[in-house]
C-alpha cells in the first residue's frame, strides 16, 4: 500500500529535477499515515505529551554531521511520550538542513535505548492508543530513514525492543564490542510496531529476521557482522572520555561516506532510498530526476575542469 501511494505520488510529480524534493516535502507532512488512515498527527502528539521525561537532543555540526542523542538515562534511554514527539520535531529540523550530509544516532550515558517507556506503555495499553502510538513512530522513523543524510546508529550497551527498531531506521549500525541489539518484543507478547520488522527483513533477509524476532536473540557485534546487521565495530576504551572517543570513532567511520559537497551527498542518499523503496521503473525515473540536480552543478563542473583521474 505504501509503495502504491509512493508510486502514485511519483507519477503525479512532474519530470522536472525538483520532483524528488517536492515528494519529500509532501511526505514530511504525512508520510506513511495521514488523515486518510484515520490518523491525526496533532491529536496523537497531544496524547503523547501527557507522558513526559527525557529529551531528544540534536547537535548540528559545521562538518555537516549531526548527532542525535536519545537522552533518558534513568530509564536506560527508554522513549517517553514527549521524546517521541521531540524525535519527530528533530527529524523535521533535519529534513530542512540544507548543509547536512551525515547523522549519528546514539544514546546518552553509555547505552543506546531500551525501547518505549514501559510506564507509558502500561497507560496506553488499550489497542486504539497502541495503534496510534505505533503509527506516530512509524511516521517518524520512516522519515528518519528517508532523510537525505547518511545515517549511522552508534550502538553502545543495549538496544532493546523499540531501541532495536530505532537502529534499523539508520542506514548503518556500528556496535561496540560489549553491545547487544535484541528484538525482545516476543518476550513482551508483542511484535515490532515501529516498522522494525519490515526494515530488519530488508537489512538481513527474511531468514535471519525470523530468527532474531522468533528467538528474541541477543545480537552481539560478531553475530551482527555475520548477518549484516552491524557494519562495523568500535572499541570502547576504559578511559573517562569514553563516550566522546566512540563518537569520534563513529564520525571517522562516517567521514569517508560524507566527504564532498552536501548536494552531492544528499543526491547519493536519495538515489539509494528510491532504489531501496521503489519498483525499478519508478526508481529509475527518480534517479534521472536526482541526476538532473547535480549534472552541471558546481561540483560536477569543478571535477570536469580539474580533469580529475580516479587512480
Ligand atoms: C516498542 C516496544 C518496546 O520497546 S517494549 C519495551 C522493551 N524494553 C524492555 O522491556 C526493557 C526492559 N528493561 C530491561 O530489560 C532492563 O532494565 C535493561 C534495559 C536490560 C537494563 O537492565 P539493568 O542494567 O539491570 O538496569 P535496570 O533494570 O535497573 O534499569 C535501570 C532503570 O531503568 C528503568 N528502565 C529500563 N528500561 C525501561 C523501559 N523500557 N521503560 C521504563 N523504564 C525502564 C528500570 O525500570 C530501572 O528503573 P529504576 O531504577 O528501577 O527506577
Amino acid at each position: 500500500m505504501v509503495l502504491c501511494a509512493l508510486r502514485r505520488e511519483l507519477l503525479k510529480s512532474s519530470s522536472s529535477c525538483g520532483s524528488w524534493a517536492r515528494l519529500l516535502q509532501r511526505r514530511s507532512s504525512g508520510c506513511v499515515y495521514s488523515s486518510t488512515h484515520d490518523f491525526t498527527q496533532k491529536e496523537v502528539r497531544e496524547k503523547l505529551q501527557a507522558f513526559p521525561g527525557g529529551s531528544i537532543d540534536l547537535l548540528k555540526q559545521d562538518s555537516g554531521i549531526a548527532v542525535l542523542t536519545i537522552n533518558n538515562p534513568s530509564r536506560m534511554n527508554a522513549f517517553s511520550g514527549s521524546m517521541m514527539v521531540e524525535l519527530e520535531e528533530k527529524v523535521s529540523q533535519l529534513e530542512n538542513w540544507s548543509d547536512g550530509k551525515g547523522l549519528i544516532v546514539r544514546g546518552a550515558a553509555g547505552t543506546f535505548c531500551s525501547g518505549s517507556d514501559l510506564n507509558a506503555v502500561r497507560a496506553l495499553s488499550n489497542p486504539e492508543d497502541g495503534m496510534k502510538m505505533c503509527m506516530f513512530m512509524q511516521n517518524a522513523l520512516t522519515r528518519l530513514l528517508r532523510l537525505p543524510l547518511i545515517s549511522v546508529a552508534l550502538v553502545e550497551g543495549k538496544a532493546l525492543g523499540g531501541g532495536a527498531e530505532l537502529t534499523t531506521a539508520c542506514d548503518f549500525r556500528l556496535m561496540t564490542s560489549d553491545s547487544v541489539i535484541q528484538f525482545v518484543h516476543k518476550h513482551m507478547g508483542l511484535v515490532p510496531g515501529w516498522g522494525g520488522a519490515a526494515r530488519l527483513v530488508h537489512i538481513v533477509g527474511s531468514q535471519s529476521a525470523l530468527k532474531l524476532l522468533g528467538g528474541a536473540l541477543k545480537v552481539d557485534f560478531q553475530y551482527g557482522l555475520h548477518i549484516g546487521l552491524a557494519d562495523g565495530v568500535l572499541e570502547a576504551s576504559q578511559v573517562q572520555e569514553d563516550a566522546e572517543t566512540l563518537l569520534q570513532q563513529a564520525e571517522n567511520w562516517l567521514s569517508r561516506y560524507v566527504k564532498g559537497p552536501a548536494p552531492v551527498i544528499q543526491a547519493v542518499k536519495k538515489v539509494a532510498v528510491s532504489g531501496r523503496e521503489l519498483p525499478l521503473s519508478d526508481a529509475l525515473r527518480t534517479e534521472k530526476d536526482v541526476f538532473g540536480t547535480v549534472w552541471g552543478g558546481p561540483a560536477n563542473l569543478q571535477a570536469l575542469a580539474s580533469k580529475s583521474k580516479h587512480k
